[in-house]
């Protein structure tokens, strides 16, 4: 296939990626990427991109782990709830959520109904390496990472799995898992 041929084959697949009417919602476990990735979707397609563990150190004034520390974790999903059901609202384009908010029954009911969820997965190793970066999350600091990361993806997957589209992101650049993403999203009907 010629080089011309390819390029005109992407933009068809990233416009009509950006024909979709509803917030794009990225979940998964920390560390896949839902950060770091869905800012590169965001510019892609055009849209506006907010991530809601900022925004809600933002509105609380504190840090997730201050507020896990001062309140507990049911307290944060409640605010995370509304932070998340506000955002969607506002027409956040790319919503990037914290690993917890879709295994939230509530949250996860009012993103399948209002936004499309996008579930970045990718392998325990690959987890493992990207979280050791940075040491700010408070569910791996009460043991040893791996075998928590490793429960919380049994546990957690089934929920996951509910979202209208997955992408795995094992290994390779951020820019191969945009691309990937956007695939999917124009096949998404
Ligand atoms: N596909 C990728 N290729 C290379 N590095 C990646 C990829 N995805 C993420 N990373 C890196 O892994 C680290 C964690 O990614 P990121 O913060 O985007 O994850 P997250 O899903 O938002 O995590 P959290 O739920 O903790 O907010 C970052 O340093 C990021 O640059
Ligand atoms: O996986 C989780 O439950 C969490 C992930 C982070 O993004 C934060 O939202 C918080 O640390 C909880
Ligand atoms: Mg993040």
């Amino acid at each position: 296939m010629s080089n011309a041929h390819t390029s005109h084959d992407m933009a068809d697949t990233v416009r009509s990626a950006r024909k979709i009417d509803r917030p794009l919602v990225l979940v998964g476990l920390m560390g896949v990427g839902k950060t770091s990735i869905g800012r590169r979707l965001a510019a892609a397609l055009d849209r506006d991109f907010i991530d809601a563990d900022e925004e809600i150190e933002r509105a609380a004034d504190r840090t997730v782990a201050e507020i896990f520390e001062a309140h507990g974790e049911a307290y944060f999903r409640d605010g995370e709830r509304r932070v998340i059901a506000r955002l969607m609202d506002e027409g956040h384009g790319v919503i990037a959520t914290g690993g917890g908010a879709f295994i939230d029954a509530e949250t996860r009911a009012l993103v399948l109904e209002r936004g499309l969820a996008v579930w970045l997965d990718c392998d325990l190793d690959t987890l493992v390496e990207r979280t050791s970066r940075k040491n700010t999350r408070p569910l791996l600091k009460t043991g040893d990472p791996r075998q928590i990361l490793r429960d919380l993806k049994e546990q957690r997957s089934p929920a996951y799995a509910q979202a209208q589209i997955h992408v795995v992101t094992d290994g390779g650049p951020h820019d191969v898992a945009v691309a990937r993403i956007i695939q999917e999203l124009a096949q998404w009907q």
